[in-house]
């Protein structure tokens, strides 16, 4: 008889509580949302409408203005390196070179036109451009800082000699598909009295401290990311992890998806274990111009002083 009566009492405690609680959950439903006329009382309604609604910007993308540049240099592995750091969840890229601060046309076309080109991202994601003929070009340094002051910068730089032979055999690319004379890489980069001829844009765009110090007047140091794009090749994740680091984002570029092709010489990309591996064009890459040894040598050692001011802006050195 007592236990009966014990389970008895026990049921009845339930009971109440359980009515007691149902009538909490419907003050708390109705408080949180009057508005929504919702009068469920199950607790994913509370869990939903306890956390704050997806607004429309996170839900929908939309096109923004990017937050990085990726600025050069021309034949520094921009391509690939932007195609590296697109395998980042959260950076969206746009996919083609958008030449809206050094091309007159395009900049008189204004930000709306910039923002159309740019990819569909959510909030919260990062949104990234890369031209390299901004890194070179004088007037775009400054458009930039009037577009976003705050604007991270990323430039991959590479071993300049390399570096100005692999723009010559594009520009060389360029004349044999159009069928014109072939230059000459010595008659381009000297001047007559031995010196390197630094309107030849080939070996221009090679002179980095030249083209930094103008970025420097609007940009401090600590807002550009300065890469190697020679070790980049060797050991793309040590550049992706700075780069990372550079725009706040957690490691989540990971090395199964950067996958070498020894026949290329170099790393190809995958998004996810199932999609297709991604290599970048023939263009990149390619077989150089044979340029002579010694004519290598000469350039290296007239293109040391600009080196070393270099290392001097950006307090690094590298081994060119
Ligand atoms: N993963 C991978 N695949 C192919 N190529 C790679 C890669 N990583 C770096 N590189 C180097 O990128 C060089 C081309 O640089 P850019 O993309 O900056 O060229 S461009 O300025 O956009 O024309 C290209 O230069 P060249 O070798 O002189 O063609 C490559 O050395």
């Amino acid at each position: 008889m007592m236990a009966r009566c014990g389970r008895v009492a026990v049921l009845a405690t339930g009971v109440l509580c359980s009515l007691a609680l149902l009538a909490l959950l419907q003050i708390f439903s109705f408080e949180l949302s009057p508005e929504a006329g919702l009068t469920s009382t199950q607790p994913l309604t509370i869990e939903r409408r306890a956390m704050s609604a997806p607004s429309e910007e996170s839900r929908s993308p939309q096109h923004h203005l990017p937050s990085a540049l990726l600025i050069g240099v021309r034949k520094g592995g921009t391509r690939a390196l932007l195609d590296a750091l697109a395998l980042h969840p959260a950076i969206k890229a746009a996919r083609r070179e958008v030449h809206y601060f050094d091309d007159e046309t395009n900049y008189a076309k204004g930000e709306e036109w910039y923002l159309e080109r740019m990819p569909l991202s959510r909030s919260g994601e990062f949104t990234i451009e890369k031209t390299p003929a901004y890194f070179t070009n004088p007037t775009v340094p400054e458009r930039v800082y009037r577009l976003n002051p705050s604007m991270k910068i990323i430039l991959i730089v590479r071993e300049p000699v390399t570096r100005a032979i692999s723009d010559f055999t594009q520009v060389y690319y360029n004349r044999l598909e159009l069928n014109k004379s072939l230059p000459v890489f010595e008659d381009l980069v000297f001047t007559r009295d031995g010196k390197i001829d630094e309107t030849y844009k080939p070996l221009r765009n090679s002179l980095y401290s030249t083209h930094l110090k103008r970025w420097l007047r609007y940009f401090p140091l600590n807002q550009i990311l300065i890469l190697d794009g020679d070790q980049f090749v060797k050991d793309p994740l040590s550049q992706l992890r700075l780069a990372e680091d550079f725009l706040q984002l957690r490691h989540e570029i990971r090395s199964d998806q950067l996958i070498f092709n020894p026949a290329k010489g170099f790393h190809c990309f995958r998004k996810t274990y199932s999609s297709k591996v991604k290599c970048l064009g023939r263009s990149k890459g390619r077989m150089h111009r044979q340029i002579d040894e010694r004519t290598q040598h000469q350039l290296g050692k007239l293109l040391r002083p600009h080196n070393k001011a270099f290392y001097r802006m950006i307090n690094r050195v590298f081994d060119w």
